[in-house]
């Protein structure tokens, strides 16, 4: 009997871990085969509403789920985790830039780090969805120096599912036949999704994306802007911020750091820099990585064409500056 992983949800009375909880009880991110013992953290006044949420997961009868703490004590929630999905945290609204969450967010990252640092499993994989994401990761892993800096990623998958989403219905192939598009950069209007490497299979015949959409002005404007301003286009018509999209992509974000990448294909993570591509070193920055026994390597040696180059040093420069406000923020 395969012992169970504990698995932690932050953020788990909101709308994204609604969605995302049953996906992680019910196998689809850990294996159909491998237990869990499920983890939620809130705050203390959304205790009421988390208790819903386990009645409900109760009532899912699952058979993989062996026990549900629901907690507002982070010391609980985070104790031996092997996996840590960090979504608490304060959305955006209508007309506001994800950066604008700083000020509100950083300092929760700053106290979980601590928890985490203290509590969880020195392998613990630890993903961030809650904005500014890419800037709150990289407060989390400071807060957390006995943790790996490779263990800690921020959330681009929905990015990536979304570029993959916009070429599909351009070529009304399904999304699946589209490989290796990148986002680069910070989960911001500054990312930069690239097809320069990307393919299609179309009728059985794999050829590089931009040889079948033949629209180079398409795929250097209308398509990075609409990948970029997806999420404010979501809040604009549901009044609230992407959450079951959101469940999707944190899920396949941590399926393929636990099952591996296939073949040679890679996914976009917002991972620590090493320096690849030109970026400073400790940005949280979002590239292509490729995964083996749960360990990640950046995808090396790809080309990049001057504009592509000038996308990245601008989704950069925006990370620097978020990061140093953020560390301003932490300070005292
Ligand atoms: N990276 C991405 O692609 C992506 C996509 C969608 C949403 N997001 C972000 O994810 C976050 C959550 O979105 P949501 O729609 O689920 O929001 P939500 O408001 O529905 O839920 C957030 C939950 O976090 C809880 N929370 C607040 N402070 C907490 C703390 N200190 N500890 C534990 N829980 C805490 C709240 O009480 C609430 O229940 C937001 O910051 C949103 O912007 C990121
Ligand atoms: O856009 C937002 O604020 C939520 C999320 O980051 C998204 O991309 O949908």
């Amino acid at each position: 009997m395969t012992e169970p992983i504990r698995v932690v949800v932050t953020g788990a009375a909101g709308q994204i871990a609604y969605s995302l909880v049953y996906s992680v009880c019910k196998g689809d991110i850990f294996g159909p085969n491998q237990p869990i013992v499920l983890l939620l953290l809130d705050i203390t006044p959304m205790m009421g509403v988390l208790q819903g949420v386990v009645m409900e997961l109760q009532d899912c009868a699952i058979p993989l789920v062996k026990d549900i703490v629901a907690t507002d004590d982070p010391n609980v929630a985070f104790k031996d985790v092997d996996a840590a999905f960090m979504v608490g945290a304060m959305p955006r609204k209508d007309g506001m830039e994800r950066k604008d969450l700083l000020k509100a967010n950083v300092r929760i990252f700053k106290a979980q780090g601590q928890a985490i640092d203290k509590f969880a499993k020195k392998s613990v994989k630890v993903i961030v969805v809650g904005n500014p994401a890419n800037t709150n990761a990289c407060i989390l892993s400071k807060y957390a120096p006995s943790i790996p800096k490779e263990n800690f990623s921020c959330m681009t998958r929905l990015d990536q599912n979304r570029a993959q989403a916009q070429i599909s219905l351009k070529l009304g192939v399904t999304s699946d036949k589209i490989k290796n598009v990148i986002i680069w950069g910070n989960h911001s209007s500054t990312q930069y999704p690239d097809v320069a490497h990307a393919t299609v299979e179309i009728q059985g015949k794999v050829v590089p994306v931009a040889d079948a959409i033949k629209d180079d002005n398409y795929l250097k404007n209308e398509f990075i802007k609409t990948v970029q301003q997806r999420g404010a286009e979501v809040i604009k018509a549901r009044k609230l911020s992407s959450a079951m999209s959101a469940a999707k992509a944190a899920g396949d974000h941590m399926h393929d750091w636990f099952a591996g990448t296939q073949g040679d294909n890679w996914v976009s993570m917002g991972v620590i820099s090493d320096g690849s591509y030109g970026v400073k070193a400790g940005l949280m920055f979002s590239y292509p990585v490729r995964i083996k026994n749960r360990n990640y390597s950046i995808v090396q040696g790809l080309s990049l064409s001057e504009f592509a180059q000038q996308k990245l040093d601008l989704t950069a420069a925006e990370l620097d500056e978020e990061l140093q406000a953020a560390l301003a923020e932490c300070a005292d």
